[in-house]
């Protein structure tokens, strides 16, 4: 009977189903013709989809908004709720976060989601970046980022959360915090998590510069932890999870806490203060001009 159970769990994007098929059973896969179509995701098709292999414990969440993972409301969401499941789930040990799509991992956060909207719009934005933050920098999971593309500002913050970053070896991506490249600033926690990851120097440089790195400068600064081939990025993170779970899991999860719990905590005790900031910042006729500028010259740099 535990033969029979042991095999591959798939959730649901939406997080509403959960379907438990045995090792022979074909795998099920949610939400694929979105992009193989190549469309932007409506905002009621699934943005990622994740697999738990129950013979090994570890999940894969793979990303799959296109045109470039931007972490809209809906995305954000998804992947907390999904996150959440995967916390929940005995079975569940480890997390895999790739993307789907070629050339990024993640652009970041959705610009569209923080220009021209209401203050209660970018409010509830908020509190879902800050929900990602928290259940993945706070996951007693072992988390492992497998960065197959570029990574900017929230992307980079997404992979900084994980335990482990993998980057496929290819000078043409990069990653780093460029928040000031837009005018706007990474909040005390990014930079946290910045500092936390390659020192206070460093952190210093790049957050006001807004550097982004290519993968070997990346490396270089200790921002990502190892560079393979691109086909490799994957396996290579399931590989090193391996490693991590023989480490007795109860030692690995209190030292987990122990390293990461004050900024944690900061952020806990002033959440709401830092919604309100995020707020009265970005509504900002002056932030909401750069914003607009900056949309222009992506949009600019297709032409
Ligand atoms: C107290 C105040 C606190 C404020 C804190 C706020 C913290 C903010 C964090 C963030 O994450 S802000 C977002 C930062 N992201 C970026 O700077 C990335 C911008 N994008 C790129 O550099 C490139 O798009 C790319 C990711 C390197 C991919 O390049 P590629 O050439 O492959 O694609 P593009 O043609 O540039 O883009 C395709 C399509 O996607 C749109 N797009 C790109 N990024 C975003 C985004 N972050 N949000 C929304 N839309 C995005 C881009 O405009 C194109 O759209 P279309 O022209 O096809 O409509």
């Amino acid at each position: 009977m535990a033969a029979l159970l042991r095999g591959l769990k798939s959730f649901s994007l939406s997080g509403r189903s959960l379907s438990i098929t045995s090792g022979v059973a074909p795998h099920r896969r949610y939400g694929l013709p979105s992009v193989l179509s190549g469309q932007r995701n409506s905002s009621s098709s699934s943005k990622m989809t994740v697999d738990l292999d129950s013979s090994t414990g570890i999940a894969m969440m793979r990303f799959q908004s296109p045109p470039v993972n931007s972490l809209t409301l809906d995305f954000l969401t998804e992947f907390a709720t999904n996150l959440e499941k995967l916390e929940m789930d005995k079975g569940c040990r480890g997390v895999v976060l790739t993307s789907a799509l070629p050339k990024i991992f993640s652009a970041g956060l959705d610009i569209r989601e923080m220009y021209g909207k209401s203050p209660e719009h970018c409010r509830e934005f908020w509190k879902a970046v800050q929900e990602m933050w928290l259940k993945l920098y706070g996951s007693s999971m072992v988390t492992v980022a497998a960065i197959n593309g570029s990574s900017p500002a929230g992307g980079c913050l997404m992979a900084l959360a994980c335990d482990y970053r993998i980057m496929a070896d290819n000078p043409r991506y990069s990653i780093g915090l460029n928040e000031t490249q837009l005018g706007i600033v990474a909040p005390f926690w990014f930079k946290e998590n910045m500092v936390n990851t390659v020192g206070h120097r460093m952190a210093e440089i790049s957050l006001q510069l807004g550097l982004l790195y290519s993968a070997p400068d990346a490396l270089k600064m200790g921002l990502v932890d190892q560079l393979v081939a691109e086909e490799a990025v994957v396996t290579t993170a399931t590989e090193t999870m391996a490693k991590w779970f023989a480490v007795p899991g109860h030692a690995r999860q209190i030292t987990k806490s122990v390293m990461r719990k004050p900024t944690i905590d900061k952020l806990l005790s002033n959440r709401e203060d830092d919604i309100n900031n995020f707020v009265t910042f970005i509504t900002k006729d002056s932030i909401q001009k750069s914003l607009k500028m900056y949309m222009e010259s992506l949009r600019k740099k297709k032409a």
